[in-house]
Parts: C-alpha cells; structure tokens; sequence
C-alpha cells in the first residue's frame, strides 16, 4: 500500500513507523517511466521507499514555466503505487516554505553557476536548499537521482560530502525513448514537430561519444557532436554543448569525460549528457 501524506507532521509519523533503511526519490511530479526506474532501483536497495513530489518555486526563473509545469498527482500515485512505494510526500508550497521565500539558501559554489546555472541563474541555489529540506525532513540512508540531470546529480553529491549530509547519494542512467530521447516531464509539451527536432539531442551525444570510440580527440569529438546536432530536423536551437571532466571539474579533458547538452525546441528547453571515453593524453 501506498500512504499519501501533505503535511510534515504526517511526514514525520510516517518516517517513524519505519524499520528499515530508507530510500528517498525526489521529484517535481509528471511521473514517467524515467522516475518509475529510480522507485524500482530503491525498491531493490532499501526497505522502504518515500517518493516526494513538489514543485519547488525557489528553482524556477521568473520567465520560466513554474505554472504551467505538469501536475498529474492521481496519475503520479498510480505509479508510485505499481512501483512499491511505501509513502509519497506531496507538501503544498506553504508546508514547505511556512514562512514565505527562505532567507538562508545553500550556495552551490562556482559549479552552480556554470551551464544550467548560466542559463537558469538561481537555479541550483532553488535545487539544493529544497533537497537539503527533504533530506532533514525524511532522513533516508540513500537518495537517488537521474544521470539525466547530471550536474544535478554532480552537485547534490558535492553537497553531501561538503557539507557532511549523512546519506548515500545514488545515481541511476538516464531511460530513453527506443529513438533516444531522454524521458523528462518536459517532453509533454513538445509538438509532433518538436519531438523530431528534439532527436538533434541525443543525436549528438552518440555522434561525440561515437568519434570517441574511434579514437578521436576532444576537439574532434565535440566538433562531430555539434555537426550531428545541426543536420537534425530544423527546430533545436542550441545553448551549449560542452565535453568536461566527470565531475564537470574545469580544465582539459581526456580519458573518461562527460558530454552534455542544453537546447531550447520551440518554448521547451530540453537537457541530455552521456559518459564518454576519450584516448588518454600520451
Ligand atoms: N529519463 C530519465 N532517466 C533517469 N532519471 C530521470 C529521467 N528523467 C528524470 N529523471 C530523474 O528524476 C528525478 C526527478 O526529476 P524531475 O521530476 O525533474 O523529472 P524530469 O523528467 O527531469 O522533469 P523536467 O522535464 O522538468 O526536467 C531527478 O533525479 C531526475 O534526474
Ligand atoms: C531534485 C528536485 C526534485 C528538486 O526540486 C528537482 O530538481 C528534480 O525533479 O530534478
Ligand atoms: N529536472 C530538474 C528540475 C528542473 O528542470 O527544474
């Protein structure tokens, strides 16, 4: 049985009834087959699974889609239930923030600043003062997050250890579409156009990690990945396309590396990376 608990104080009954390790998925809600890998992988590692589901408007820009963001929770508790979920948490804004907009946040450092925080300026400050909430208020021994989001991920783990945070931070890989593309809640708002655009993506992860397999150099891996993006169908508009160090550590590059994509198709702005191995430097 899955138990739906609103408020902290049901929160907090809920967390003491359980024995066991505990395993927290985090979400925003809209749940799709991506989420649904996360339950099953916490399912498998812990003895009890609590899902929350909140949309957290301390990470969303003020021209960005906080109110239009899917909200599916009858559909969301379906899935949590086929999952095996124990309990899911779905706080409402004020039973998060009972004091309006927190006046303390968790400073992500320079990485928060860089790719999605350039793009999303705030954004990591939003993501990691919400995660650190839900990690005081469920206590887990393990939290899992998608490679999907991997500076996400990246610095949710940066968190941990930095700031002592007693939990194992576990990612899992990112579940594509069988044409590639990355599930995400965001891919509902895509036209039939926008979804053939959207392949431009993961079209140039391959391409990169692909150059990569043949033994080709930074340089030539990151420049196969940009002309597989542009021969895509017309309609991705790129933000950046960089290959980094796997813990998105500036400096150059070689031997396991990352690669990771942003792009805006239509008013939909669509995130992918893939792990890609480059011939080390001789
Ligand atoms: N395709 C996927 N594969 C694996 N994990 C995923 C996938 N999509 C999302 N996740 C993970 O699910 C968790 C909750 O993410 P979230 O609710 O924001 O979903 P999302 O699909 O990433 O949404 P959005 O489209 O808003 O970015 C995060 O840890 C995220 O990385
Ligand atoms: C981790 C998270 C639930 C925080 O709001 C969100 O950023 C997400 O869904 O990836
Ligand atoms: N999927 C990460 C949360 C966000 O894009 O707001």
């Amino acid at each position: 049985m899955t138990e739906l608990v609103r408020t902290r104080e049901d929160l907090a009954k809920a967390r003491a009834a359980m024995t066991g390790s505990l395993g927290v998925v985090m979400t925003m809600g809209a749940l799709h087959a991506g989420h649904e890998t996360l339950l099953r992988a916490a399912r498998e590692q812990a003895d009890h699974v609590l899902v929350t589901i909140f949309v957290n408007p301390l990470q969303f820009g003020p021209n960005e889609d906080f109110d239009r963001y899917p909200r599916t929770l009858a559909e969301d508790l379906a899935i949590c239930r086929r999952a095996g979920a124990d309990v899911v948490f779905a706080p409402s804004r004020e039973e998060m923030y009972p004091e309006g907009q927190p006046r303390v946040r968790v400073d992500p450092g320079p990485l928060g600043e860089d790719l999605e925080g350039q793009s999303r300026p705030g954004f990591f400050h939003g993501v990691l003062t919400v995660v650190l909430k839900l990690l005081q208020l469920t206590r887990p021994d393990l939290t899992l997050f998608g490679e999907k989001d991997y500076q996400q991920l990246t610095l949710v783990r940066r968190m941990a250890r930095d700031l002592d945070v007693p939990v194992r931070v576990v990612g899992v890989p990112t579940v594509r579409e069988p044409d590639g593309l990355a599930l995400s809640s965001r891919n509902r708002y895509l036209s039939p156009d926008e979804r053939k655009a959207a392949l431009s993506l993961s079209a140039a992860l391959r391409a990169g990690a692909e150059a990569a397999d043949r033994g080709h150099d930074a340089g030539e891996v990151l420049a196969g990945a940009h002309r597989a993006f542009g021969a895509g169908a017309p309609g991705a508009r790129l933000d950046y396309l960089v290959l980094t160090d796997p813990d998105l550590e500036p400096g150059p590059v070689s031997g396991p590396a990352r690669l990771l994509v942003a792009a805006w198709v239509g008013n939909t702005r669509l995130i992918d990376n893939a792990a890609i191995r480059l011939a080390p430097r001789s």
